[in-house]
């Protein structure tokens, strides 16, 4: 492009001077130079020369000051757009960074307006290059995780790094219930959901921010600072709300933080709806369906898991195997629904009981396990007498009557000094349990 305008400027200046050079004679007539001088043809081609060279010398001159500074502007331009290639696809960006690339801005004329421009425009591409590498990193980050609370933490620490947030957290609706899957900072999140603003902002599901006028606090969940700047930003799968972001921070966030979070929720609701899906998933391949609590595969699993714990940690585990009595007659007497509805109640009655970190497993067909980590012989008898007592006093409403079943349970627990396999320790429960048949039934053997 340079060559292209200094062609057309020499051909100007040359041209210029050669009309200057051709003008000069009438011009000197005003000064009294005779005519036979002025038009001699030796004058004539004097001027001619003197305006050709005072058009070269002009272009000289010009083209010395502009040109180097066009080619510095045009090879600055090469570069980034060499480096800007480059960093596309190697994610480096130290050369193309604003300060590496951009021009001197001292003249005030129209080449320093230039050079501003240039360095406007590479700062607008390097911020929306940089912008760009945000989402893909945010984006690859949680779409390689599938499990939900690793997912929620993960994505949480990249959010509030991005908006330099002092505290956050991710909330989820499932089944019409919400929950705090992750939080940062916050020493109540699970007020969250309660919220009232929260709850104004989740209605509109639109981005929401609250900015605290200085000086004002407001009765803070957020209370390991005082929050001033509050972003609120929908989670949207497919246009579905799944969550909501919460951001604190307590100076205001900057100006780019509300923009760049919408965009990186894209790849989040995408990711969370993946993790959730994984997560019904694997809750079905680990529930029972009559009952809804743990199988017998998954169930042996988190016993397999508790003993290793328990090993590890010297303490002890209890197990309960529990069995219906007389259950044949039941299905035979009232039918085979009946029954299920006898073992729902059943799995009810224990998880009544049980403590959160108890294990309840369907072991077979009227068969229970329960896993106590941490209880000894003498607590896991009394949880079984507990039980035993429960399902004996609880009545299965038939619709015409009610109907009330017996068990029998067999206890055993680890001696928590030798480790023991969970099959040992589920047929020591059973051999208990066999003994609690044979002498009667409805009691507990441990
Ligand atoms: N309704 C229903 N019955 C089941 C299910 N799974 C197993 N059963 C029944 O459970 C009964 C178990 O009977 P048995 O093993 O003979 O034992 P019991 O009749 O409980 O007798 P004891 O254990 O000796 O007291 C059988 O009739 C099975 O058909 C189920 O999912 N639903």
């Amino acid at each position: 492009m340079s060559k292209h305008v200094f062609r057309a400027l020499a051909m100007g200046m040359v041209a210029m001077g050669v009309v200057m050079g051709a003008a000069f004679p009438l011009f000197v007539l005003g000064f009294g130079v005779p005519k036979s001088t002025a038009f001699s043809p030796t004058f004539i081609i004097a001027t001619l020369v003197a305006g050709l060279v005072v058009g070269g010398l002009n272009f000289a001159l010009a083209s010395r000051i502009v040109r180097p500074r066009l080619r510095q502007l045009s090879s600055r331009m090469q570069q980034v757009r060499a480096a800007m290639q480059k960093a596309t696809f190697s994610g480096d960006w130290t050369a193309c960074n604003p300060a590496v690339c951009r021009l001197h801005e001292q003249d005030e004329d129209e080449l320093g307006a230039v050079a501003q421009s240039y360095n406007a425009l590479l700062h607008a591409l390097h911020d929306a290059h940089m912008v760009e590498a945000r989402i893909r990193d945010f984006t690859q980050t949680v779409s390689s995780k599938l499990d939900l609370h690793e997912l929620g933490d993960q994505a949480l620490g990249l959010l509030q790094a991005n908006a330099h947030a002092q505290g956050g957290a991710i909330v989820l609706e499932r089944q019409g219930e919400w929950t705090v899957l992750a939080s940062r900072g916050l020493s109540h999140p699970e007020k969250l959901v309660e919220n009232k603003v929260y709850f104004n902002a989740k209605d509109e599901a639109v981005q929401t921010r609250i900015t605290l006028p200085p000086g004002v606090t407001v009765d803070a969940i957020l209370s390991h600072f005082v929050p001033s700047d509050v972003l609120l930003t929908p989670i949207k799968n497919h246009g579905f709300v799944l969550g909501w972001v919460i951001l604190a921070s307590a100076t205001p966030f900057a100006d780019d933080v509300p923009r760049l979070m919408p965009l990186l929720m894209q790849g989040l609701g995408l990711a969370l709806n993946n993790a959730l899906l994984h997560d019904d998933l694997q809750r079905v391949a680990a529930l029972d369906p009559l009952t809804g609590v743990y199988n017998r595969r998954f169930g042996f699993k988190r016993l397999e898991e508790e003993l290793t714990r328990a090993s590890r940690d010297h303490s002890s585990l209890s197990v309960l195997l529990l069995d219906l009595d007389h259950f044949k007659r039941v299905n035979d007497t009232y039918g085979h629904l009946s029954g299920d509805k006898v073992l729902i109640r059943t799995a009810h009655v224990c998880r009544e009981i049980l403590r959160e970190g108890d294990v309840l497993m369907r072991y077979g067909g009227e068969e229970f396990v329960v896993v106590l980590p941490g209880a000894s012989i003498q607590d896991a008898r009394d949880v079984a007498e507990r039980i035993r007592f429960a399902i004996s006093q609880s009545q299965i409403n038939l619709g015409d009557q009610l109907l009330q079943v017996t068990s029998s349970i067999g206890v055993a627990a680890t001696s928590g000094q030798k480790a023991i396999a969970a099959e040992e320790l589920i047929a020591l429960a059973d051999e208990r349990l066999y003994k609690a048949k044979a002498t009667g039934r409805n009691k507990v053997v441990s």
